[in-house]
């Protein structure tokens, strides 16, 4: 429906992706709305990196339809997605090394500008401004003349997020943003998120999951390609389902907590 695409962000219908015989992402039909924060999360294999690839375009839908607010993007290239306002980051990182973290962020916003061609990040002061507001955003003002091969990994994982908010996105979409990172850098890239304005939609794949309670206004879990359930984050913590859905793994099972009762099981979450 019309009155549905306006407040949606993204709609995934149906979308699938097969890898030879393996469904990775099994029939995921998914909305996001406008400013949500939206988690993805499941056991290893569950197919959220897949799908947020097949969002962004790195890979053709083997079935389905994905919409970007009202635009059908299912068969748009990934350049063409993201200059409709698809961003990302990803796990491997993106960074040229090298140049400057100024350098790096300022050829971001020369390609959002349309002046990608331009062999040097060009210093035209609009675009200097932008540099440096993206810059502070991302807390690397007091870095920005250092190589980016000089970063803290957790630095680089704030870099590549300032580059990602360089092509202005509508919906950003983040692989992972916290693994490898110590607390403290959990802990900035949490406040970094927090701070992102309402008008970015983000949607994020993260295993730790007291960072997705934490920011996540919505949390969808997958199982097995298929989605488990959708839900708040207090909700998802009470789900049974998701937490047989985790049991087994290694990823903090202990989230949530199941107390026998003459019922059956009951689940509640920590305090
Ligand atoms: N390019 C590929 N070729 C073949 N199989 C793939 C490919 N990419 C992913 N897969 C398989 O698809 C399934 C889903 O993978 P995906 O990386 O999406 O899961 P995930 O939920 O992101 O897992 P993790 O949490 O471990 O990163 C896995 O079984 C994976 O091995």
């Amino acid at each position: 429906m019309a009155g549905e695409a306006v407040s949606d962000v993204l709609r995934c219908e149906d979308v699938s992706r097969e890898f030879g015989a393996l469904r990775a992402v099994d029939g995921v039909t998914l909305s996001v709305a406008r400013g949500a924060r939206h988690a993805l999360i499941g056991p290893n294999g569950a197919g959220k990196s897949t799908l947020l690839r097949l969002v962004a375009g790195g890979l053709p839908v083997s079935g389905g339809r994905i919409h970007l607010g009202d635009v059908d993007v299912t068969r748009a290239p990934e350049a063409r997605r993201a200059w409709l306002g698809i961003g990302q980051t990803f796990q491997q990182s993106s960074l040229f090394g090298s140049q400057t973290v100024a350098d790096n962020v300022a050829l971001a916003v020369q390609r959002r500008r349309g002046r990608p061609w331009l062999p040097v990040p060009h210093r035209r002061p609009a675009w200097a401004a932008r540099v440096d507001e993206l810059l502070a955003r991302v807390g690397l003002a007091d870095r920005a003349g250092d190589p980016a091969d000089a970063l803290s990994y957790a630095e680089c994982r704030q870099l590549e997020v300032a580059v990602a908010l360089a092509a202005e996105p509508r919906l950003l979409l983040l692989d992972e943003p916290a693994a490898g990172m110590s607390t403290a850098g959990t802990a900035r890239l949490l406040d970094l998120l927090r701070a992102l304005p309402d008008d970015i939609t983000v949607v994020f794949v993260e295993h730790d999951l007291d960072l997705v309670f934490e920011l996540a206004t919505v949390v969808t879990v997958l199982h097995l390609g298929k989605v488990l359930m959708s839900g708040t984050p207090a909700e998802v913590r009470a789900s049974a389902d998701v937490q047989r859905a985790y049991l087994g793994t290694a990823r903090r099972a202990d989230l949530f907590i199941t107390e026998p009762s003459p019922g059956g099981d009951h689940v509640t979450t920590r305090p």
